[in-house]
Order: C-alpha cells, then structure tokens, then sequence
C-alpha cells in the first residue's frame, strides 16, 4: 500500500479521539438549546459554561472574556470590524503588517473603502515586524494595531508581547491573530498586553467550523453578527454546541501537551531543515530560523513550479502545501514570500511542510528520501535550470 505523510497541519489537523468522544453526546443525547430555561437547555448550557472555562484558562484570560464564534476568520472579521465601527469618534487609522491571513488583510481593504484609513507595515527578510516601526506608524488617530502571533506560510512568531505594550503605553486596542499559535506555543493575554485575540480549533485538533474571539474586559466594540442575546448579547446564533464542546476540550489537551509535543515538533522539523538543505542544492528556507513555530518548515527551490512539486508529492502519497499561485486559487504568488522579499519566480517554488503530532520520525527519513529526487526530475525538465546551471543563484 502506498504510504501516506500528512505534513500539512498549518491548513488544518485531524480532530483527536478524545475530542471527539467528548462531542458525540452533545449531537443525539444532550441537545437542547443552551438558551433555554428546561433540563434540556440547562445541561446544554453548561457545556457550554465549561469549555468557555477551558478556553479561559489556556489563555490566562476570565471565562467572561471569551467569546465562541464560526471560526478564525469570524474572529478576525470581529475584532477589526467590531473595533473601528465602535471607536470611529476616537480615530479611523488601523496599523497591520503586509503579512497577515486574508481574513484581516481582505477585512482591513474593506475598511479602507468605508474610510478608514491602514498602514500595512513592512516585515524583515524573516518575516519580522519590528516594534520599533509600529511605534513610528501610531498617529493620534490610530485606534487599532493587529499584528498576527505568528505567520501561517513560513511559520515567523512575532514579537508580540513588545506590541502589544506600545499599544497599552498608548492607549490603542491590540489584536493578534492566533490562529496559528495557540495550542502550539506558549499564549497568554494578559502577560503579552493583548486586548483582541483570535482562535480556531481546527488548527490544534478541535473541529472545523469554531473558533473563539479573546475580548478582554472594557474593550469598545460593536457586535458582528445580530440577532439574539447569546455571548452575551455580543455574537448572536444558537451555539454551536458540540463544537464549543470540542474546541474546551482540544485547547485543554493541547495545552496540557504543548511542551512536550512542541519540543517533539520542534526536533523532527529541524532534522527536516538540516536535511533538505544538506542533500538538495538552490533551496533556501523561508521564515526565521529559531523565532518559529515548531511545526513549521518552508522552503524555495530554485528553478521549481510549486505546484508541479506538490503534484509530485501527492503521488508519493505526501500531503504538502505552497505559496504558489495554482493552489490558492488566484494568480498571484503569495504575499508573505513577496513581502519577506522573494523575487516572484522563487516565491513560485515554494513548498511549506507543517508536521503535527501524527507525524513520526519516519515521515521525515520518508520526505528526505523522495524529495531530492523529484526536485531533480523537475529541474531537469526545466529549460530555466538548463539555461542557468552554474549561473546566477537568488537563493
Ligand atoms: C493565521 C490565520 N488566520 C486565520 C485563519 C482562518 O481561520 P478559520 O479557518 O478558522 O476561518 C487561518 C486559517 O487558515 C490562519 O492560518
Ligand atoms: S506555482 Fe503555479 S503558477 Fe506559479
């Protein structure tokens, strides 16, 4: 049988056994509404009470500071929409970086058309944003600072606790996107200066489809989603009640775990790194070298089609993703190469692997044993490599 690597976890991940067993009751046994008054409702309500706790603590934030939504993107949509609507009479500037998720980039382009004004802040060769230059950009207009806890495609950890006490120091509502953090590395609201934090539990082993908005206490703004009282009269909708239940009990495990399976992570990804950079030639690895996420490794190679990559490694049964244009759907390369400052054709072939805790030792001797030999199948055919053999190397 073929074998089959999933090494793209920073998409999503599998939902955990014990995630699971915890959901099932809440579809057929208890299933009333969280809002209503009867036994039914009651029990339904507490589940919900627990996982709220649950998210809290992983946080170090008050069970009342936590807010379920449909996902990352919601809270994303949330915090940036919630935020300028409420405090319009305060200022109408929005500081990001030029790498953030769509879900706040696309969000913050939005604005810009309703007349809010944004500053996209450049990032170093890394992939870092520097404190420094958030600083320069605070204008007596500026209401919001969203700077995501860590980058998705190259797996960069932003300096966040240092941000998030210029905005403090200043008076500005601080945002962090977490998606891809949380449950990873550690996170915690109050020590890092953080007003606004968004979560999704697909991303440590939750179920898709949930996800959570940190809104600590005090913080101004408008509800996204209107209807009922639920969350507080803040995020209207029937819960969603078995993935509330799933995602309590996903962060609760993945917290427990994070030290030890971040250091497991962590050594399997580097023996991935060394590898490809010790056996394949005109490869670079993008992001930072040690201010990254544990599962993360992305790489560019030289005179290579991201997307014929994959197709190669798809075959070999390893699910892989890229930056490239073919596989997000538009015909731009991705940002966050194109803002780490990768000439297009580089940022074209690239490749990002994102181990999880399926992951063994053996998926990475079987990645290190196939991939040298596809990407000199596919620089053969490349008349580019033919042409610059011994020539100019970008990477
Ligand atoms: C950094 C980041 N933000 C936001 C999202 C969106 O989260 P969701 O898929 O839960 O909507 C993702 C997921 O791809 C992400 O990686
Ligand atoms: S990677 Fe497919 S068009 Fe660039």
């Amino acid at each position: 049988m073929q074998k089959r690597v999933y090494m793209d976890h920073a998409a999503t991940t599998y939902t955990k056994q014990e995630v699971l067993d915890e959901m099932l009751p809440y579809f057929k046994e208890i299933y009333g509404n969280p809002s209503s008054v009867h036994g039914f409702g009651r029990e339904a309500r507490k589940a919900v009470d627990l996982a709220r706790e649950r998210t809290a603590a992983a946080l170090n934030a008050s069970p009342e500071e936590i807010y379920f939504t449909s996902g990352g993107t919601e809270a994303d949509n949330w915090a940036i929409k919630g935020v300028a609507w409420a405090n319009k009479e305060r200022g109408n500037h929005i500081i990001t970086t030029s790498i953030e998720h769509h879900a706040v980039l696309h969000t913050c382009q939005y604005l810009e058309k309703m007349g809010f004004e944004v500053t996209y802040l450049p990032v170093d060769s890394y992939g870092l944003v520097y404190p420094e230059q958030v600083k320069e950009a605070i204008t007596d207009k500026t209401i919001l600072i969203s700077v995501m806890f860590a980058n998705n495609e190259i797996g960069t950890i932003e300096p966040i606790r240092e941000i998030g006490q210029i905005a403090r120091e200043r008076g500005i509502y601080f945002h962090t996107d977490a998606v891809q953090a949380v449950g990873h590395i550690p996170v915690d609201v109050k020590e890092m200066n953080i007003d606004l934090l968004s979560l999704s539990a697909h991303k440590f082993y939750g179920p898709k489809g949930v996800g959570a908005l940190y809104i600590r206490k005090g913080v101004k703004l408008h509800p996204f989603i209107h209807g009922g009282a639920q969350e507080r009269n803040r995020r209207a909708g029937t819960e969603n009640l078995a993935g509330i239940v799933g995602l309590g009990k996903a962060i609760e495990l993945a917290v427990a775990n994070l030290e030890e399976s971040s250091k497991r992570l962590a050594a399997m990804r580097d023996r991935l790194i060394s590898g490809v950079l010790n056996t394949i030639e005109n490869v670079r690895l993008n992001g930072h070298p040690t201010k990254r996420l544990p599962g993360n490794a992305n790489f560019s190679f030289e005179f290579i089609e991201g997307e014929s990559l994959l197709l190669s490694l798809d075959m070999k049964g390893i699910a892989a993703s890229s930056g490239s244009a073919c596989t997000s759907g538009s015909l731009d390369p991705s940002h966050v190469l194109l803002a780490i400052g990768l000439p297009h054709e580089i940022a074209h072939g690239s490749l990002r692997l994102t181990l999880g805790d399926d992951n063994t030792d053996e998926d990475i001797d079987y990645v290190l044993e196939v991939l040298p030999d596809i990407v000199q199948r596919l620089r053969e055919m490349s008349p580019l490599f033919a042409q610059n053999k011994g020539g100019k190397r970008y990477v």
